[in-house]
């Protein structure tokens, strides 16, 4: 399957907080970061090592370094945005490509308005950054972008997911494997996840949210 749902406790009850309606924007900020720091761990759990010997304080020690490809982290604009400094804790050399893209809310398709890749991605892995997978056409609209770099292990973090989105990524590109802190149980009709987190790019920047019940 190409989608992991991680029910760690800490994820559940942070994601929990999330989704109270009168959240301050500052308290969804810090949670979006720290969800997404607890999704990283887990979708690195498989990156490879190498021995290295090293001085320690009492002589040679054979330690553990990272072997494997360079990360890039990509988040999608906006809401991306938001978990970037997340990821970031735990992998802080990672190069950082971001893609600008904005829902079209009449046909829900993505409009993209900003490609900004770091270089050698046939060497990195790219780890996408986006809170909210809901119909799937941001997120496959961005691997398509990545494939075309030469990115070829691509792997997602999102907040909550719709089984909708889940469907047409697995779909469009199977290969890519999704790392969430929540299916949730459905689209509404305007292409919202219910339950969900609302607008997530409104949450995290304080702009002014629509009425999307
Ligand atoms: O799966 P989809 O149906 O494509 O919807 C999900 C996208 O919608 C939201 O962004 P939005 O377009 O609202 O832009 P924003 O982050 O600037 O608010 C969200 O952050 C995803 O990128
Ligand atoms: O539920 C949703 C769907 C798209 N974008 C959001 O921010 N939330
Ligand atoms: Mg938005």
């Amino acid at each position: 399957m190409n989608i992991k749902e991680i029910r760690h406790p800490l994820i559940r009850h942070k994601l929990g907080l999330m989704r109270r309606a009168e959240i301050s924007t500052k308290n969804f900020r810090e949670l979006a970061q720290e969800v997404a720091a607890l999704l990283t761990y887990e979708a690195t759990q498989d990156m490879p090592v190498e021995p290295q010997q090293i001085e320690g304080w009492c002589g040679t020690v054979e330690v553990e370094k990272l072997s494997g490809k360079k990360v890039t982290v990509v988040p999608i604009l906006r809401a991306g945005l938001g978990m970037l400094d997340g990821v970031l804790s735990l992998i802080p050399s990672a190069k950082v490509s971001v893609i600008g893209l904005v829902r079209n809310e009449e046909t829900l398709e993505a409009d993209t308005y900003l490609e900004k890749l770091v270089g050698e991605m046939n060497q990195r892995m790219a780890l996408i950054i986006d809170p909210m997978l809901a119909t799937g056409g941001s997120l496959v609209a961005t691997i398509d972008m990545l494939k075309r770099a030469g990115a070829r292990e691509i792997r997602a973090l999102v907040l909550v997911a719709a089984p909708e989105g889940i469907a047409r990524v697995y779909k469009a590109h199977p290969d890519v494997q999704i790392f969430t802190a929540s299916i949730d149980e459905r689209l509404n009709e305007h292409g919202y996840i219910i339950p969900g987190l609302g607008d997530a790019g409104d949450k995290i920047f304080g702009t002014k949210q629509k009425d999307v019940h």
